[in-house]
């Protein structure tokens, strides 16, 4: 189990940019791991209600442009849809100062893309958290360009960390992989507990029972899988007593074209979206 900050380091003001699902999920993990909400300063022109909540609870900045920002932060998470990154950027140049780190956790959108907007030698990292980070069990990887200083990582990995794991990557075009994979894969398991529950109700159960086997289910192979270094195929092995009924199952699952097959589709066309979001 990855140990989380319960402390923060940074002391410079951090931006955020964006306070919906994941900018949200992060500001509400730094406000737990104990950041001064003094340094926090929100940018979001329709903060969500919760957001608001929050602020009336903590005391930190809400603006509704960047132009509300009235100090140079260290740090700017940039956590808006890759599709509002051309309006967003060019507000925001104007808070880079010398000492500021830009941090965009949007798909597809690469570094050269944001660069266009930020202006020359600008120390940027991309990001790609996933959803579990609301409950600080997310998985972020990211990538730094030539002009982040180890410190400036170093900051961002502990603002990251504040929602799970992180793993850096030095080469950039990985990211669209990783987004296949951990960006967009909790929504293959939520789909796979939505398709467990209906061959349930297919097989004769009662919808609330499907329901509640096939996430208890999901969440015990989870946990299972979280509890020691066994890999996913041996676990999987284990449940298989030959001849019996997993085996049939599984005959079903992994002939082909199986679910092999169709996963590395469904990861394909996330690459492909990823790419085509690059700006
Ligand atoms: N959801 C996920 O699983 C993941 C998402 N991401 C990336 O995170 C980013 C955010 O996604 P997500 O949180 O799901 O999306 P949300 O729509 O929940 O959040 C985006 C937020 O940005 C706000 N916003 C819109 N325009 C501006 C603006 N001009 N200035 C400041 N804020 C603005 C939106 O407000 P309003 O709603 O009023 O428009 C909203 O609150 C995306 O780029 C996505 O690719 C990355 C990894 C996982
Ligand atoms: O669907 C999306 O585009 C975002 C990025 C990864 C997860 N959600």
């Amino acid at each position: 189990m990855p140990e989380y900050p319960d402390s923060f380091s940074v002391t410079e003001p951090i931006v955020l940019v964006g306070a919906g699902r994941m900018g949200g999920a992060m500001l509400r993990a730094w406000l737990r791991g104990g950041l001064d909400p003094e340094q926090i300063f929100v940018v979001d022109p329709g903060a969500p209600a919760e957001t608001v909540a929050l602020r009336d609870e903590h005391g930190f900045s809400i603006a509704v442009d960047p132009e509300g920002v009235t100090t140079v932060p260290g740090v700017i998470v940039i956590a808006v849809k890759p599709q509002q990154m051309d309006n967003v950027l060019p507000g925001i140049a104007h808070l880079m100062g010398g000492q500021t780190v830009a941090m965009s956790i949007a798909a597809g959108r690469t570094v050269e893309s944001i660069a266009r907007h930020l202006g020359p030698n600008r120390p940027i990292v991309r990001a790609m958290p996933n959803t579990p980070a609301a409950i600080g069990r997310g998985m972020t990887v990211a990538y730094a360009n030539a002009d982040v200083t180890p410190e400036q990582a170093r900051m961002c990995s502990e603002l990251l960390g504040a929602v799970g794991e992180v793993g850096w990557i030095e080469d950039e075009s990985l990211m669209d992989a990783v987004t296949g994979v951990s960006g967009s894969g909790p929504a293959y398991v939520f789909l796979l507990t939505e398709c467990l529950a209906d061959a349930g109700v297919e097989a004769g159960l009662p919808r609330d029972l499907a329901e509640q086997l096939a996430r208890v289910t999901v969440q015990g192979a989870g946990a299972l899988m979280e509890a020691s270094d066994t890999p996913a195929a041996k676990l999987r092995e284990n449940v298989t007593s030959p001849g019996g009924t997993t085996e049939a199952a599984l005959a079903e699952l992994m002939s082909e074209p199986g679910l092999r097959d169709l996963m590395k589709r469904a990861v394909a066309a996330a690459v492909r979206r990823s790419k085509e979001l690059s700006g």
